[in-house]
């Protein structure tokens, strides 16, 4: 069963082509990461997914439907969780206020919220706290929390409108060697557990390397390859685009994946 697919996706920005063609299928327990060096076109692949750019060409199907022309929150609503580089809580708010917040705008009771604030969805927001491992914290403002529970305060909200598609751009992104790996597997154990499928982004090649089911290589807007983390990093092309960009692309990050 395919969950998510993807077919002859095109953007280009004053004629200058961003993604050329670009066609790909998710299913379930899949984790597929979407790598390139800079200016590659992977934010705006993800952002096309998400309805936030709309492309000049192609179909995005989530089980068939086209999300195409739809709005970024009607994506949402069915089924697309995202989470962004750059954390998106509320600073004022407390963790699990920024969980029933985003749960009262799910179920569309946004109005209900200046009457009951402060026990709506409260029971489902700290389950999803309890998931990522921050119930302990839940009533912290987010403005003082370590930047890795804040990511994963922020995973907690990717899953509240129970997602069949997670998009993460790079997850990792400013966090410790230990907080990433901890991060990834509690993303991987979600994933499977819920069934769901991921598409990530990722500068880290330790990161995509160890937990990507399988990988796509993106470069000036074209596909360059997709397989298996060891297919990908055996692939010549792969490592004449690493090697030449400047990007950082450690050997040892892939040792012992085939
Ligand atoms: N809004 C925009 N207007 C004009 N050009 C854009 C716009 N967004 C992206 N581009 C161009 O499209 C190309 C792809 O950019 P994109 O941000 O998708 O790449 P990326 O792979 O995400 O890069 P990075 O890893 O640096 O985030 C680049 O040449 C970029 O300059």
């Amino acid at each position: 069963m395919i969950t998510f697919s993807v077919r002859g996706l095109r953007k280009s920005y004053g004629g200058v082509p961003a993604v050329r063609e670009m066609d790909l299928d998710l299913r379930p327990g899949e984790i597929l990461a979407l790598i390139g060096p800079n200016g590659a076109g992977k934010s705006t692949c993800f952002n096309m997914m998400t309805g936030q750019v709309v492309p000049d060409a192609g179909s995005i199907r989530l089980f068939g439907r086209e999300l195409i022309g739809l709005k970024p929150r009607q994506i949402w609503r069915l089924g697309v969780g995202r989470t962004f580089q750059i954390t998106a809580t509320f600073a004022s708010l407390t963790v699990l206020e920024n969980l029933q917040l985003a749960l009262i705008s799910h179920h569309h009771r946004i109005r209900a919220l200046l009457a009951r604030a402060g026990s709506l969805y409260r029971d489902e927001a700290l389950a999803l706290l309890r998931l990522v491992g921050m119930e302990p914290q839940a009533d912290r403002p987010c403005s003082i929390l370590a930047y890795g529970d804040l990511k994963r305060v922020e995973l907690a909200l990717a899953l509240t409108n129970d997602p069949k598609l997670l998009l993460m751009d790079e997850p990792t992104a400013g966090m410790a060697p230990r907080e990433r790996i901890e991060l990834m597997r509690l993303v991987a154990r979600i994933v499977g557990e819920r069934n769901i499928c991921m598409l990530f982004t990722e500068h880290d090649m330790d990161v995509v390397f160890a937990h990507a089911t399988s990988i796509m290589v993106l470069n000036r807007g074209r596909l360059v390859t997709r397989g298996s983390p060891g297919e990908v990093r055996d692939n010549a092309e792969v490592q004449a685009i690493y090697l030449g960009s400047g990007a950082v692309y450690d050997a040892d990050a892939v040792k012992g994946v085939a």
